[in-house]
């Protein structure tokens, strides 16, 4: 017996009898809507999703010249990855399935066949006997569910990205590159001082091979992208890439282009392949390794190893050294340039070194871009190498640049930043992190993407510097010979250190704004350019995104509104017809005036208060071009041994 709070007596019966007072036959209804197909929970949940399939058929007839069918189709497709990640010691490919292992409902078992083992025995050893899920292309929704169930440090921001961590590595480790020295690249290849490619032995290579494999292998799951590298459909390069993270299964999705559905099902075998497993470190009493990361390169195998760093970059720059490499021994050359294209079909090019502008200035609202620093130009023009970009985010601003701004929403990948726990926002001046936080998106994100990513000859190359001792001039036109000779240069400048203690800038020299990438010599690179540049009578700028008014310390950097507008008179041609005069030392036209841009800036010594310290900043800088070039001078540049006399005599003066 109970009592209720009005002391009322209530039994368990007369309670039963209240709930259910119906006035209609008994059967309660809370709803009027029709009730759900489904006879229980599971089969609820399985009318939610329904199966994918390619939208566009083949030739219109679906299917019905198909020679293989759809079962047949992704058996190969699973025999395909499991070569991938084969143990080359072991002899056989691991059992891989399709399909998430937490989820059952989709993982269709097509085991890959084993060729040479007909019954397996349980000597051969353990991994062989598991499974491993293979997660293949999976969609952006997908991978956030996968990165956000597993993967510690994703969330979604305020805006819909994918905010994760790349762990201990926030950039590339250039040190820790090596590449495969063989028959070939040895004679091919650019090796010994001032080139990136450190050697290993093939032997080596696959030790630390075998090891990523194993590695991923060992996993329950691993992620696989096909996709592709190159707009330009005769030079498009198939990639494979295997790895450990949803993180960076959606990156390369961002960054590669993306195969339609059809594209996909004829994908066939890769020209190359990633193994990353960057969270397993390679073993360091291994010969060559000289930390616990390594990236490796194989040219001959067509495949790369990535151990010790998950900073994903590794991947979209490994490709590009890759390309490097490709490209030009079918005569197309590849550039670490941005690229974009205005109304009337005029190509710019932006080479330059990171955090010069190249994605900030290409990403331009009155322009269509093409890409953001990946290109290649051919006979045929110019092609973007990506399917996105990667944008540097500090200090982001939506003001500033709206179109990147933008483009941070659900599918973008943003590494390492620091955001507000409850609402989400993403606080893009925090460098708690790393001040390389970035945001990697599908370039149609960009409004005015230009899809597909090719254009026409360049009109324009313009190149970027951030000089951080304020003593370039914020533009200037240059001949042919100077083009090459700063394009060989690379120069710019790494604002002082917080805290290390340097209170002066630093010069960074690297060949053709991108040594750390580029395989042969860089000169090989610089005659193709200068033979480009001159058939299609394109024009060389030197653009100083640093410093004005002073070094780093004394004077600021050149705000982006006034470097947008320079960039608008060189895209719309005006200041080609502008007026010039010569600077003493490095002997730079600069043009006397430009709409919108205070003409008191464009001579650096104007903005100067103390010229003497001009002066000497000037010619110390101008003694730190000569002395990088001191490399290159025994080098001959192209057929004409003019050009490299030219090009020697563009440096500066004193
Ligand atoms: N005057 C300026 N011109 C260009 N960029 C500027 C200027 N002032 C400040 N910046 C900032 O400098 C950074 C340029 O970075 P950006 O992402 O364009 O580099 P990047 O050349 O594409 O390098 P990476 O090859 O590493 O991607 C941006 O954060 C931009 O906001
Ligand atoms: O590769 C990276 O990580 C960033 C980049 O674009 C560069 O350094 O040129
Ligand atoms: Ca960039
Ligand atoms: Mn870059």
């Amino acid at each position: 017996m109970a009592a209720n709070g009005n002391g009322v007596s209530t039994t368990p019966k007369s309670l039963l009898a209240r709930i259910q007072t119906q006035k209609n036959g008994g059967i309660c209804h809370d709803d009027s809507g029709k009730p759900v197909k489904a006879q229980t929970i599971d089969e609820l949940h399985s009318l939610q999703r329904k199966r994918s399939a390619p939208t566009t058929p083949l030739d219109g007839v679906q299917g019905a010249f198909a020679t293989i069918s759809e079962d047949e189709r992704q058996r190969q497709q699973l025999q395909s990855i499991s070569a991938s990640l084969a143990s080359l010691t072991r002899g056989t490919g691991p059992k891989v399935v399709r399909g998430d292992p937490a989820g059952k409902v989709q993982s269709v078992s097509h085991v890959a066949h084993h060729h040479h083992i007909e019954a397996p025995t349980i000597s051969v050893s353990d991994s062989s006997l598991k499974f491993t899920h293979v997660l293949y292309n999976l969609s952006p929704a997908e991978l956030y569910e996968q990165a956000i169930k597993y993967e510690k440090g994703s969330f979604i921001t305020s805006t819909g990205a994918l905010a994760t961590l790349s762990g201990a590595k926030t950039g590339r480790s250039p040190r820790d590159k090596r590449v495969v020295i063989d028959d070939t690249t040895q004679d091919e290849l650019w090796w010994g001082k001032g080139s990136p490619n450190i050697e290993m032995d093939e032997h080596t290579f696959m030790v630390n091979r075998e090891r990523a494999v194993d590695y991923l292998n060992s996993l329950d799951k691993v992620f696989v992208n096909d996709q592709f590298l190159n707009w330009d459909p005769q030079n498009r390069i198939k990639v494979r890439i295997v790895s450990a993270r949803a993180y960076h299964s959606l990156f390369m999705h961002n960054m590669c282009i993306r195969p339609t559905p059809e594209e996909l099902e004829n994908f066939g075998t890769p020209d190359f392949t990633i193994y990353n497993a960057g969270q397993f470190p390679c073993n360091r009493y291994t010969h060559y390794m000289t930390s616990s990361t390594s990236i490796d390169l194989n040219l001959a195998r067509r495949e790369m190893v990535i151990l010790g760093t998950q900073y994903a970059g590794e991947m979209k720059k490994g490709l590009f050294s890759v390309m490097h490499y490709l490209m030009p021994m079918r005569q197309i050359l590849s550039l670490h340039s941005g690229c974009n294209m205005g109304k009337d079909g005029d190509v710019a090019l932006f080479f330059g070194l990171s955090g010069t502008g190249k994605t900030t200035l290409s990403t331009d609202h009155n322009r269509y871009l093409i890409g953001d620093d990946e290109h290649c130009w051919s006979d045929n023009g110019v092609s973007n190498i990506e399917g996105g970009c990667y944008a540097k985010c500090i200090d982001l601003s939506r003001e500033k640049e709206p179109d990147i701004w933008n483009a941070i929403k659900f599918g973008t990948v943003l590494e390492n930043v620091v955001f507000d726990e409850h609402t989400r926002e993403v606080d893009y001046g925090d460098k708690s992190v790393t001040e390389n936080t970035r945001a990697a998106y599908p370039i149609e994100y960009i409004p005015n993407a230009k899809i597909p990513c090719v254009g026409p000859h360049p009109k324009n190359v313009i190149l970027l510097a951030c000089d951080a001792f304020g003593v370039l001039p914020p533009v200037s036109k240059l001949s042919l010979a100077q083009t090459m000779y700063h394009f060989i240069s690379g120069y710019t400048a790494l604002v002082a250190g917080t805290e290390d203690g340097i209170k002066e800038p630093t010069a960074t020299f690297s060949a053709c704004f991108g040594a750390a990438f580029i395989m042969l010599h860089p000169t090989k690179y610089a005659a193709m350019l200068a033979e480009k540049m001159q058939k299609h009578g394109a024009t060389g700028w030197l653009v100083n995104t640093g410093w004005s008014g002073g070094s780093d310390g004394s004077g600021n950097r050149i705000k982006l509104p006034y470097t947008r507008k320079i960039i608008d008179a060189i895209h719309s041609g005006s200041l080609l017809n502008a007026t010039y005069h010569k600077t003493e030392v490095f002997g730079l036209d600069i043009p006397t005036e430009i709409e919108g841009v205070p003409s008191e800036i464009l001579h650096p010594e104007n903005t100067w208060a103390d010229k003497k310290a001009y002066k000497e900043t000037l010619l110390k800088l101008a003694g730190l071009f000569k002395k990088n070039f001191e490399t290159f001078t025994n080098y001959k540049i192209g057929k004409d041994n003019k050009l490299t006399e030219e090009i020697l005599a563009a440096g500066p003066n004193f």
